[in-house]
């Protein structure tokens, strides 16, 4: 499991890898601090996508890891404002599920792309816990205290046309889901340019 790092242009696409749904394990998140922050530190790289390999974004936390003592060096809090913060914009491309950390990680970026059969939603409350790593503050930021109280206490699964709907993702599109988050970053660094 790990995250790896290829060029498109000056857009760097971290491709989050733990089959089958890339949750967050330990290690996954490790990897993804240190790809996200090499990404970050290059000055060669002028935009950041994150994606999901096995055609799913991420499905959370690693329920396998639940009640291991493993010390949480890299938290997924720590990776998320790391994300939100970097001066680089950073666009979620995502593919089948976004779920519980996942999504809280999608919504750490500057912009999310969803494929039209995504799924995105906090189900941490199905398994009595609560969303603990930022979803339920940059949700509701983004998308109003009621829909987000909505998606938070029902933990469902939002359709990627709603979720377009609702704001929780800026853009749906059929096919080629990380080619479009491509362009949208290389879009956002056009108007950047342009207005300097
Ligand atoms: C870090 C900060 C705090 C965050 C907290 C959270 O994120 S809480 C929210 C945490 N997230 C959730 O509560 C989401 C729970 N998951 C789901 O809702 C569904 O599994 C699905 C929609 C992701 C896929 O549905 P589907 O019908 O297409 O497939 P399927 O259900 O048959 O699963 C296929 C395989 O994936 C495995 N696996 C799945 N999820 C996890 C996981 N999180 N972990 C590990 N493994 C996971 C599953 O065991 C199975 O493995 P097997 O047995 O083949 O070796």
């Amino acid at each position: 499991m790990a995250a790896t790092r290829r060029l498109s242009h000056s857009v760097a696409v971290i491709t989050i890898n733990h089959p089958p749904v890339n949750a967050l394990s330990h290690s996954l998140r490790r990897s993804i601090a240190k790809e996200f922050g090499d990404a970050s530190k290059d000055s060669s790289i002028e935009a950041i996508v994150l994606c999901g390999a096995n055609g799913n974004f991420c499905a959370g936390a690693d329920i396998k890891e639940f009640g291991s003592s493993t010390l949480d060096s890299v938290s997924l809090n720590n990776i998320n404002d790391a994300v939100e913060r970097c001066q680089k914009p950073v666009v979620a491309a995502i593919e089948g599920v976004a779920l519980g950390g996942g999504l809280e990680l999608a919504l750490s970026c500057h912009y999310r792309v969803a494929n039209v059969q995504a799924r995105v939603g906090l189900p941490e409350v199905l398994i009595g816990i609560l969303p603990a790593a930022g979803g339920t503050q940059r949700l509701p930021r983004l998308i109003g205290i009621p829909a987000a109280l909505d998606m938070i206490v029902r933990g469902r699964h939002v359709p990627a046309t709603e979720a377009l709907q609702l704001g929780v993702v800026d853009e749906v599109v059929k096919a080629n889901t990380i080619d479009a988050a491509i362009q949208l970053a290389r879009k956002v660094l056009g108007e950047k340019y342009n207005h300097h």
